[in-house]
This record gives C-alpha cells, structure tokens and sequence, in this order.
C-alpha cells in the first residue's frame, strides 16, 4: 500500500468511496490496522478516558500527546497520521504553533483542533506554515462541561445554521479534512455536501465521507457504557484483524452506521 495523504481522501469524497478510520495509541495496534487497510489513524485525545480513565479528555497534555503519536509513528510509514491538540493547547496563534510543532515532530502528518470560526487565523497561520489541520465539529468533547454532558449538538435549527457556518469557515480558513462528532444525520450530509474537503463522522449518520472510530470501542472494551454510536465489531470478526477488516467492510458497503447508531 502507498502513502495515504489527503489527497486520497479527497478522491475517495469525489467517487463516493466511504472511508474507515480509527483511533489508536501505541505501535502494535497502529500496524495491526494498517496491515488490516485502515489508511487513517488518529491517536486522539480520548486516550485521556479509554488509556488513563479519566472520565474526560481535559487532563490530557501535549507531552502525552507527542508521546503516543511517535509509539503510533514507529507502527505503520505509510498511514495518514492525525495528532489531537490537547484542551487549551490552541488558545492563541502563537501557542498554537508551538504545540503544532511538538506534534509534527513527533511524527504526526496533520493535527486536529476542536471549535469554529474562532480558529480562523489560526488555522490559516498553521497551513501557510507548512502543518496540515483537521476541524472537529458537533460535541466537542474538551466543551463537554459548557455542553452539560456528551449531548447531541446541533438538534435547535440556529445551532444547525451556526455548525454549517463554522464548517464552511474551516475550509476557507484552509482545513483539508473535518470531524463531526454526534449531530443529527441529515445536518451532517448537509455540511458534507456543502463541503468540497472530506468529512469523516462519528455518531454523525451514513453519509459523511468518512467514519471514525475509537478502537476500545470496535473491540468492546470501552471502560462504561459504550456510546450508542459505535459497535463491538469483534464478535462478528472472530478476532483482532478479523474485527478491523469487519468495520472497514461495514462501512465501505454503508452498513455501518446503521440506524440504531445514529441520531
Ligand atoms: N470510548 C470512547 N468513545 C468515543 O467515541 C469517545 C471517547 N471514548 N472519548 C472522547 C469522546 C467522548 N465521546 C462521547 C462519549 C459519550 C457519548 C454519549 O454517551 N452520548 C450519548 C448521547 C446522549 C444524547 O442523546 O444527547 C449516547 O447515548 O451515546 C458521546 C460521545 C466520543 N469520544
Ligand atoms: C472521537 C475522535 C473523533 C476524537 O477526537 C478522539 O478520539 O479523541
Ligand atoms: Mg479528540
């Protein structure tokens, strides 16, 4: 398998291929989903609650963060590497770029930031700087304590209107790639189409470009209860490569998500 960047992506958007992704953390199991044809990896910053228990993604830092991307780095040369900025990593351009670089050296091939309009010159200020971004729209989970809770967004018609707003300034600010993170399914075909970037959803319906999931969950071994969203892909897979090629499956022939997935 070549090098995927997102440029392969975006041909996949353009022929309406549906893409999996998954999250992972160290090296072994970022060359078990690359052996398995996952072509994207993000080491998200939900490694703060399904690594280190913390029942929040908050705690997370960019050290810890730069510590996973080089271990997922070391597993696969070829795979489309995503770093998440941890909370309040992002707060101005400036720290924004430091932390960027502590990501990107590390080995990561794009980062992600969570939030809107707000990061306009950032994101602008990271792509004339040489670094790839990510949008990631919907629950937010660094705003879970002003959302209330890990709550749908995006169910009111003006916060509707305000995501596809914020979706379109991402890409005109210059982000190649966009997350949408438990929305109404008909709002995220909505901003997918009116995108030309690839979308990649969770909890966000069938029709994004994309799908992502977090692999505790794929694998049934999310500490708690398992968000209603995502699926224990092992039973059906018999075993770890076997659940992987499952959802890559599942979701290349749009089974996956399926209406009991989605809001
Ligand atoms: N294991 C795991 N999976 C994830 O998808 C995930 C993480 N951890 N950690 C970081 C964020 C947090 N996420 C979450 C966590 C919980 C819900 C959740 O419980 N949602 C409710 C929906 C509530 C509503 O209807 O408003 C659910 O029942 O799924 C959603 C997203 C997604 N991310
Ligand atoms: C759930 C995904 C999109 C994420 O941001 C993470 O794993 O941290
Ligand atoms: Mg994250």
């Amino acid at each position: 398998m070549s090098k995927t960047t997102v440029s392969t992506l975006l041909k996949y958007k353009q022929a309406g291929e549906k893409f999996a992704t998954i999250t992972a953390y160290d090296a072994s199991f970022s060359k078990l989903f690359a052996d398995a044809g996952i072509e994207v990896i993000l080491v998200g910053d939900s490694l703060g609650m399904v690594l280190q228990g913390h029942s929040d993604t908050l705690p997370v830092t960019v050290d810890e963060m730069a510590y996973h991307i080089s271990s997922v780095r070391r597993g696969t040369a070829d795979t489309l590497v995503i770093g998440d900025m941890p909370f309040m990593s992002y707060t101005t351009p400036e720290q924004t770029y430091q932390t960027a670089t502590k990501l990107m050296q590390a080995g990561a091939n794009m980062v992600k930031l969570e939030g809107g309009e707000w990061l306009y010159d950032s994101i602008r200020g990271l792509t004339e700087r040489g670094v790839p971004v990510c949008g990631h729209l919907g629950l937010t989970p660094q705003s879970v304590h002003l959302f209330g809770g890990f709550k749908v967004q995006g169910r009111q018609q003006e916060q509707a209107e305000k995501l596809l707003n914020d979706a379109k300034a991402l890409e005109s600010a210059g982000a190649q790639l966009l997350v949408l993170e438990c929305i109404p399914a008909d709002l995220a075909k909505q901003i997918t189409e009116a995108l030309t970037i690839p979308v990649i959803g969770i909890g966000a319906g069938k029709d994004t470009d994309g799908q992502i999931l977090v692999m505790h969950d794929m694998f049934g071994i999310t500490p708690g209860k398992p968000p209603k969203f995502s699926k224990n892909f092992l039973t059906e897979g018999g075993d770890m490569r076997g659940a992987v090629e499952a959802y890559i499956n599942a979701v290349a022939e749009g089974v996956f998500p399926g209406p009991e997935h989605t809001f």
